[in-house]
């Protein structure tokens, strides 16, 4: 039966640290989140971001973006908040209303404030892998914290991560890579005879795709580690991308709820306070 890696334990601990570090700080981070309103999962995961970040210290400004509004419309946005010296991180949560493309969004983000690392700057940053302190998208982040917190190294490993969004995939892929694994990644276009080759030969498996019971236990191989990002609501409930049997065959499993969700949020608001530190030593 594989053992849990607990990222709600994990992030619990994380938050708790950033309390403490935010009562003595200079600097009281403010994190503005532009999000449409419409979207259910937009609305529910914002939610549990403006609870955390109020718990630990951090103010949120809302931003509630209008059904028809169109990606020049967001441009005004976030040029302003880019401007405003009170605003310290500007998180864009994905999806946008359908006229808007999410990924110019993202670009509009000054890098000093893109807390999610979705700008081509941080994003080419981390596939440069250039040494120091930049902003990385808090899902894959939060993945490799998680690896790190249960002393699960990838180097020299063969990693297979299943998608390749910018919020996700991409920078899943490249932190893996960073990390030295060995990366292959999977998408609409693979195979599922290829997807399941690659999957039988993976120690680290990360699949991020929106389906549920997309991974089943006979494509994995007895010990790897398994990491489901997935979030899917069925009957009301929370569920990933990875049937339950697959706990028969993996070493190590992400629940759902509980795991990788509650590493995502904590992650944020350690990026947040970071941006808002260097932000203060900038104006010095
Ligand atoms: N727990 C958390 O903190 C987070 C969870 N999520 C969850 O992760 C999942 C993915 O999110 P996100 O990346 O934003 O979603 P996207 O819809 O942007 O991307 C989905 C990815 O899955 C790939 N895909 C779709 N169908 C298949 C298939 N049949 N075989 C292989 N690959 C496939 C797509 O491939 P292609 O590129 O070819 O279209 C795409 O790269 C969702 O369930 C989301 O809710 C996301 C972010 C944070
Ligand atoms: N710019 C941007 N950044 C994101 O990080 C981002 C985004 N856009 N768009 C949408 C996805 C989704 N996402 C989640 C975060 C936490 C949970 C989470 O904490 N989930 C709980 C369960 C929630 C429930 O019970 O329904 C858990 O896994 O334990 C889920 C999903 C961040 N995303």
């Amino acid at each position: 039966m594989a053992k849990t890696l607990d990222g709600k334990a994990v992030a619990k601990e994380l938050r708790e640290d950033l309390a403490k570090t935010l009562q003595t700080a200079s600097v009281k981070p403010t994190l503005a989140v532009v999000f449409d309103p419409a979207d259910d999962g937009s609305r529910l995961y914002v939610g549990m971001k403006q609870r955390a970040a109020a718990k630990v210290g951090i103010q949120t400004r809302d931003i509630a973006v209008a059904e028809d509004a169109s990606t020049s419309d967001l441009a005004a946005v976030v040029a302003e908040l880019n401007e405003d010296p009170a605003v310290h991180g500007i998180l864009i949560q994905a999806p946008l209303p359908k006229n808007v493309d999410d990924a110019q969004v993202f670009a509009m983000v000054a890098p000093e404030k893109d807390v999610d690392g979705l700008g081509v700057t941080n994003q080419g940053r981390l596939f440069a892998n250039e040494a120091g302190n930049y902003p990385v998208a808090a899902t894959p982040k939060g993945v490799m914290t998680l690896l790190n917190h249960y002393n699960i190294d990838p180097r020299g490993k063969r990693a297979v991560v299943v998608g390749r969004s910018q919020l996700f995939g991409r920078p899943m892929a490249a932190l893996l890579l960073n990390a030295d694994a060995t990366v292959t990644i999977a998408h609409r276009y693979t195979s599922k005879e290829s997807l399941t080759a690659l999957l039988l030969a993976a120690d680290i498996v990360v699949v991020g795709v929106g389906i549920p019971n997309f991974i089943q236990a006979d494509q994995i191989k007895a010990g790897a580690v398994v990491i489901d990002v997935g979030m899917n609501l069925v009957d009301g409930k929370a569920c990933g991308d990875v049937a339950p049997a697959v706990a028969e065959k993996a070493a190590w499993l992400t629940p759902v709820p509980g795991g990788v969700g509650p590493m995502t949020i904590a992650i944020l608001l350690e990026s947040t306070l970071e941006a808002a530190l260097e932000q203060e030593k900038a104006v010095e």
